[in-house]
């Protein structure tokens, strides 16, 4: 059985002023146990809005307009206050771009285990400052720092310790499902290595179901189990990694994948995508990819494809899907 299940999705932003902007349209996925997902597209095509929704860290204007997260049972989409934070406990965590962010910049790092941890414990739980600590020293270890940085403020700390400390607080309520969005953009590219290797190893350790957020494949490619591939507010395709590398069913995906260059090969040739990303504040006709599309044909600008079987997975494609459907038929 499914850890989440999300049904018919649609999240909006709708400020006072100013347009709406529907970030996230009619998405299906499911996450099983212990899978390590990635979720990768463009810049603005919805991946950080469907995170903070599949985890409930949405905040105004930014609201669920229709669907279901079904979580272990139980749909989050509609749970709000006491009941929300009590499902978070060995729920569903997020673990966001720069542990900056993340962080209290005024509170040193026991402190904010403190916090996260009373915050979710249950009424009749009241934990010792020694137990605090103690829980925290475990916690730092398990995303490989030293005791003392207990004891540090966020200004103290790099980039990289800030991330493994934000790793650190997001296990501190043992997660079924953790969503890191964009983990490692902003640190260079030794610590973003490093900093990957320590999320895999938790992740394979304590097989907990993780989803990361990124636009850069060749990562999420190394990392995951299973790749989501989003096109202007859409899951177009859904594929395990190891078949998407020999290739892909959605046009957009091949253009992604000719985008990223294998860094072991001799000669790398890489290719942008020409045109450019859907406006989401409009209402979408037919395929969001077609304009870009070299397949294209006039049903794409008419008829939203469906996501359905293709491959191993599933991609919205109505091109792909009719020749999968006439070789079939051969
Ligand atoms: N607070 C907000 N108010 C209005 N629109 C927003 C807000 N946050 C995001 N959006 C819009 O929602 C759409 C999806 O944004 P989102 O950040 O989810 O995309 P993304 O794929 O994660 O992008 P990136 O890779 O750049 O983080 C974009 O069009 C964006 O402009």
């Amino acid at each position: 059985m499914a850890l989440l299940e999300a049904r018919g999705l649609n999240v909006g932003y709708h400020p006072d002023r100013g347009q709406r902007v529907w970030s996230v349209r009619d998405v299906d996925l499911s996450l099983e146990p212990g899978e390590f997902v990635g979720l990768v597209g463009e810049s603005g095509c919805g991946k950080s809005t469907l995170g903070f929704a599949l985890t409930r860290m949405l905040r105004p204007p930014a609201h669920i307009d229709s669907g279901s997260v079904i979580f272990d049972g139980t749909d989050i989409a509609t749970l709000t206050g006491e009941n929300l934070r009590q499902r978070r406990r060995g729920g569903f965590a997020l673990v966001l771009q720069s542990g900056m962010n993340a962080l209290n910049p005024v509170r040193s790092v026991a402190q904010q285990f403190g916090d996260v941890l009373s915050a979710h414990a249950r009424k009749d739980e009241k934990l010792s400052k020694a137990q605090v600590r103690s829980r925290g020293m475990d916690l730092l270890d398990s995303v490989k720092l030293l005791p003392e940085v207990l004891d540090r403020y966020p200004h103290e700390l790099s980039g990289g310790m800030r991330q493994r400390v934000a790793i650190a607080l997001a296990l501190a309520l043992e997660p079924q499902l953790i969503v890191f969005d964009e983990p490692t953009t902003a640190l260079d590219v030794m610590v973003q290595k490093a900093v990957m290797d320590t999320i895999k190893q938790l992740q394979a350790e304590r097989k907990f179901t993780a989803v990361l957020i990124s636009h850069d494949l060749g990562i999420v490619l190394e990392a995951t189990d299973r790749v989501l591939v989003m096109y202007g507010g859409r899951i177009v395709e859904d594929q395990p990694s190891d078949a998407l590398l020999t290739g892909a069913h959605h046009p957009y995906t091949e253009a992604l994948l000719r985008c990223y260059g294998d860094p072991r090969a001799d000669v790398v040739e890489l290719q942008g995508i020409p045109g450019a990303p859907p406006d989401l504040t409009l209402p979408l006709e037919g395929c969001s990819f077609a304009p870009r599309c070299e397949l294209a044909i006039d049903a794409c600008r008419t008829t939203q494809p469906p996501l359905v079987p293709l491959g191993e997975g599933r991609a919205a494609c109505l091109v792909r899907a009719q020749a999968t459907k006439e070789t079939s038929h051969v």
